[in-house]
């Protein structure tokens, strides 16, 4: 991973190379995502009789070939003129999922026409009419579910980008997917107001799932089974909102151990080893961010796509040294 991080930073605008891999505050969380699973070891079990490993995962009724996602992220055509297509025909080719975020710079529409399976991840917008027609339009797309950011009451405060003044998307590139039904492209709102009761009401617009990203607390995974959710990502948005938040790893047990829901976890994966420690400890699946933007960065859809490779040859042979065959056969156990 250091390695395509350091290619990428070598390939991309100084400004734009921050805002990627920048997080907030002292970016202590941002670190401390990596080093939660730096910390961990693994137990492994010997003499399974494992044979052929088999990584399918089954998501909301979309088969994965493997536990790992495409997170969310914005801004893709800042990276490569491929854009959030190019990532997305990497999804399509290697058999996961993209999350295609609400800052999407291409339309949800050229996206789907890769042929990749997708969700729609959705900053929850006060304005209820243009929050509807965005749900709207992410379903026509074809997307699968519905992501739902609630860990951006207001945008975190991020030094490198407040140093540098990157604060809107250079002239020729727009969050395509944030346009109201005259064709404008709003922005984002972030709104410290949202509460459950807007959970609610998303929920009463789409028949998709939806699974609520950036929860931490074990408190809030329950309020989420309570509220009609169909799944939970714990996250901490990369170290990106609240520095001094708990890795995301680190966050992980006792959410998973509050709910019977599906929960993913995102924040500092970046080997087969960290996804194996991941499900262990309670994930049915991983998503990855930065590495992908990374990869994208230096390689388009072909970095993206051999990214997804090497996670997937690596998480199939942690998998056989650990004697595991599936995801399902990991337990907390096997990790110290
Ligand atoms: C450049 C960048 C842009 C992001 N944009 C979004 C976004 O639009 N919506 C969202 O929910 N999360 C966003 N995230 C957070 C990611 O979905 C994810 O939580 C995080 O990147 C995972 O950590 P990792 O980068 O260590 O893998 C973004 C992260 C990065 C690095
Ligand atoms: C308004 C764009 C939001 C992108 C985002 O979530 C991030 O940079 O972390």
């Amino acid at each position: 991973m250091t390695a395509t991080a350091d290619r990428a930073q070598a390939v991309l605008d100084p400004v734009y190379w921050d805002y990627f891999a920048g997080g907030a505050g002292d970016e202590r969380t941002l670190r401390a995502n990596e080093e939660a699973y730096a910390r961990r070891r693994i137990v492994p079990r010997v003499l399974r009789g494992v044979g052929e490993r088999d990584l399918r995962t089954t998501l909301f009724g979309t088969e994965l070939t493997l536990p790992v996602l495409i997170a969310p992220t914005a801004f893709h055509r800042l990276a490569h003129p491929e854009g959030e297509a190019g990532t997305a025909a990497a999804a399509a080719g290697a058999g996961t999922v993209m999350v295609v975020s609400s800052a999407a710079t291409q339309p949800i529409e050229e996206i789907a026409a890769t042929g990749a399976a997708l969700w729609f991840q959705l900053y929850p917008q006060p304005d209820a009419a243009f929050q509807e027609h965005l749900i709207r339009r992410a379903e026509r797309a074809g997307c699968r579910a519905l992501v739902v950011t609630v860990d951006s009451p207001v945008f975190g405060l991020r030094d490198r980008d407040s140093r540098h003044g990157f604060t809107e998307l250079p002239a020729g590139y727009a969050c395509e997917n944030m346009r109201d039904a005259a064709g404008r492209v709003r922005d984002i709102a972030m709104d410290a107001a949202l509460s459950w009761d807007h959970v609610d009401r998303i929920r009463a617009a789409t028949d998709l799932p939806i699974l609520l990203k950036g929860v931490l607390h074990p408190g809030d995974a329950e309020l989420a089974a309570a509220h009609g959710v169909a799944g939970l990502i714990v996250s901490n948005h990369g170290g990106r909102q609240l520095d001094g938040a708990i890795a995301a790893l680190d966050a992980l047990p006792a959410v998973a151990a509050a709910t019977a829901l599906p929960v993913l976890v995102d924040g500092g994966v970046r080997r087969g080893t960290d996804v194996l420690v991941a499900l262990a400890l309670g994930a049915t699946a991983v998503l990855i961010g930065r590495p992908v933007v990374y990869a994208l960065a230096t390689g388009g859809r072909r970095g993206v796509r051999e990214l997804l490779e090497t996670v997937r040859t690596e998480l199939d042979h942690v998998l056989a040294l650990a004697g595991a065959r599936r995801p399902a056969d990991l337990t907390p156990d096997l990790v110290a």
